[in-house]
């Protein structure tokens, strides 16, 4: 670890497994720490549930316990462009955006204002190390059925370089061991879903629930033009979807593309789903490209491989060219460049896939 013993690392606990874990192995090994438990989602506090069982599990740890309400900013920096990106008809990943906005930004910010807090530390499965070329570098979690590398890539390098990973190193299958072994039992012991502020992963009704305005039915075209059916709002699919698309064809149909400007959803087969490559966006540099390896491999999606791929800069990014065809990426998703090794190179939002004409 990078961090200069003595200093404070504030340890964010969601009152879940990994970072009550965290937050006992960086106390073990010495260090000073604080725990700090931020509220993003609204609503009423729960202290029977959280407040309490935090306090006590603190105490039990011998731990000062933090909470800090970041309700309004998680609503204005996570929240609301998320939403935004569903009305442009792009695929956001808010989990991604989190990490460099509110856990390493104003988290961070706020306990090293209030707290004194040097460093921060979270239950992410990833890795910080050095290496002899790059320097310090995020890398792969050594579960890779957990490696959460792919939603750290758009964490500025300035701020993992105050960032402690302690399970980086460990397998998920362990933790709830290691707990027990220490007789912690954390008040969320479940795993989180999968975006924390949508209930039952069910993103069209927390849409639809916020009321906002999204654009309306249109068009389904086959990529020669032939209109195939309606579609009921483009926000409501995602690329590469087969099922609930309401057609019947001589063939199954998946959704390759959205027209935004037309409001048309361009479907065909899935041969129609090879993508040559990616442009991306707001590129989160880790590593200089100079020292990029020639092939480097993308992940565009966090539960897909990475794909080998050239790299060539753009004005306004990079641009990508697979070695071998991919599945279209989705504009808004994340792409995460690493090395053979599984060193994080970079982290962008993806801009669009580029397939043969
Ligand atoms: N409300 C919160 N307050 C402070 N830190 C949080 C909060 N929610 C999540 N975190 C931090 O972000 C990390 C990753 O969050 P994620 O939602 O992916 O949880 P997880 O992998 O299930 O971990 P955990 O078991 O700690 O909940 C957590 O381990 C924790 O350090």
């Amino acid at each position: 670890m990078s961090i200069p013993r003595g200093t404070l690392i504030a340890v964010a606990v969601s009152g879940g497994r990994d970072s009550l874990l965290a937050l006992a192995l960086l106390q073990e090994q010495g260090h000073e720490v604080v725990a700090v438990h931020a509220r993003f989602l609204p609503g009423k506090w729960d202290e029977e549930r959280l407040g309490k069982p935090l306090r006590d599990i603190s105490a039990q740890l011998g731990v000062e316990l933090r909470v800090l309400d970041l309700r309004a900013e998680f609503e204005q920096r996570v929240v609301a462009p998320f939403v935004a990106e569903y009305q442009a008809g792009r695929t956001p990943n808010p989990c991604a955006l989190c990490n460099p906005r509110l856990k390493f930004g104003l988290l961070f910010e706020r306990a090293a204002e209030e707290f004194g807090a040097g460093a921060i530390a979270t239950g992410h499965y990833a890795r910080l190390e050095h290496d002899p070329a790059y320097g310090l570098c995020l890398c792969r979690g050594e579960d890779a059925t957990k490696d959460q590398s792919y939603f750290l890539a758009l964490v500025p390098r300035h701020r993992l370089e105050r960032a402690v990973f302690p399970l980086g190193g460990w397998r998920k299958a362990d933790v709830a061991t290691a707990l027990e072994a220490r007789g912690l039992q954390p008040p969320l012991p479940l795993e989180s879903q999968e975006v924390c502020f949508i209930a039952n992963d069910d993103y069209k009704a927390f849409l639809q629930a916020r009321g906002v305005e999204l654009p309306g039915p249109g068009p389904m075209e086959m990529e020669d033009g032939t209109v195939v059916g309606r579609h009921e709002g483009l926000w409501r699919y995602t690329l590469g979807q087969r099922r609930g698309l309401g057609i019947a064809w001589s063939e199954p149909l998946y959704v390759l593309d959205k027209d935004v400007r037309r409001n048309a959803l361009l479907v065909g087969p899935k041969s129609g789903l090879a993508s040559t490559g990616c442009e991306v966006r707001d590129v989160n540099y880790l590593v200089p490209p100079a020292q990029w390896p020639e092939v480097v491999l993308v992940k565009t999606r966090y539960r897909q491989g990475a794909a080998p791929a050239l790299t060539q800069r753009t004005e306004t990014g990079l641009a990508f060219e697979f070695l071998e065809p991919q599945e279209r990426p989705a504009p808004g998703q994340v792409a995460v460049t690493y090395d053979e090794a599984g060193i994080v190179l970079a982290g962008a939002i993806i801009e669009r896939g580029l397939w043969m004409a």
